[in-house]
């Protein structure tokens, strides 16, 4: 199996400070994999980088079967090859219920001319429901997304980047401000669409993490220090010593 994305020898610096440092290494498809690691270890920075925010100084980050180098594409264009990011605060459309910032997100070629005058048709309405369903907020629909809690909101969103039915997608801190009932409904949902696309989870929570039960990557100055279960990773004397140490005192 080919991996779905690659990130091979990339360095970045700013101010000469080397905050990615030839990191290597790859995604398969439909797979879920957690990113760990103290501040400044380069996460942010890394999907940045996938993300087309940020330009490498040197390296190869390549896309699907075809390895395409997503170094000279644009945030819009890696957007539509099908990268979709979640930062850590929700941004949904607060006015408009939960159909309406789902039925928005949809794939659908538009423009704001013909959002406008935009009919609703019956595979997008069924498309929204299922969406709602996959999210858990089915009995939600006609809500004011205003209304709903902070988790449901993150949910919300994750609904929002599946309407555009992205490959990979990537999701920063999800569990961060949320309730242990949240949690437990936030790891369910981000296992099952890994089922189908991957997701690459930048976590601080350990405990989340090992409720996600996938393959992580430790990340450190800027290189993966460690890969593997989560057991695997925490038990590895490096990781312990640059990560764990630090990350009780958080
Ligand atoms: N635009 C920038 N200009 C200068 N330095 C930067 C910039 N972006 C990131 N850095 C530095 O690069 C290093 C890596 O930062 P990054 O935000 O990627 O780490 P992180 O692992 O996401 O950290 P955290 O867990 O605190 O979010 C840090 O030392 C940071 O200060």
């Amino acid at each position: 199996m080919s991996a779905l994305l690659e990130v091979a020898g990339v360095s970045v610096s700013f101010d000469g400070f080397k905050a990615i440092n030839d990191l290597s290494f790859e995604i398969d498809p439909a797979s879920l994999r957690a990113i760990i690691g103290p501040n400044g270890a380069g996460k942010t920075t890394f999907m940045d980088i996938v993300t087309g925010k940020t330009r490498p100084d040197k390296g190869r980050v390549t896309w699907g079967e075809h390895n395409i180098s997503l170094l000279r594409k644009s945030e819009a264009e890696i957007a539509r090859l099908g990268i979709g990011r979640k930062f850590q605060r929700p941004t949904v459309f607060e006015d408009q219920t939960v159909f309406e910032n789902l039925i928005m997100a949809l794939k659908n070629p538009r423009n704001t001319w013909s959002t406008l005058f935009y009919k609703r048709t019956e595979p997008d309405i069924e498309r929204v429901e299922g969406l709602a369903r996959e999210i858990g907020l089915i009995s939600e629909l006609r809500r004011r997304s205003g209304e709903l809690s902070h988790g449901q909101k993150q949910w919300l969103e994750i609904g929002m980047l599946l309407a555009q039915d992205p490959q990979l997608l990537l999701v920063d801190e999800p569990a961060a401000g949320m309730t242990v009932g949240e949690r437990e409904h936030t790891t369910r949902l981000l296992r099952e669409v890994a089922k189908t696309r991957s997701v690459i989870v930048v976590e601080h929570d350990m405990e989340f993490v090992r409720q996600l039960n996938c393959r992580v990557t430790v990340l450190h100055e800027g290189s993966v220090l460690a890969e593997g279960s989560l057991d695997h990773v925490t038990n590895d004397q490096r990781v312990i010593e640059v990560y764990l140490g630090r990350s009780g005192e958080r």
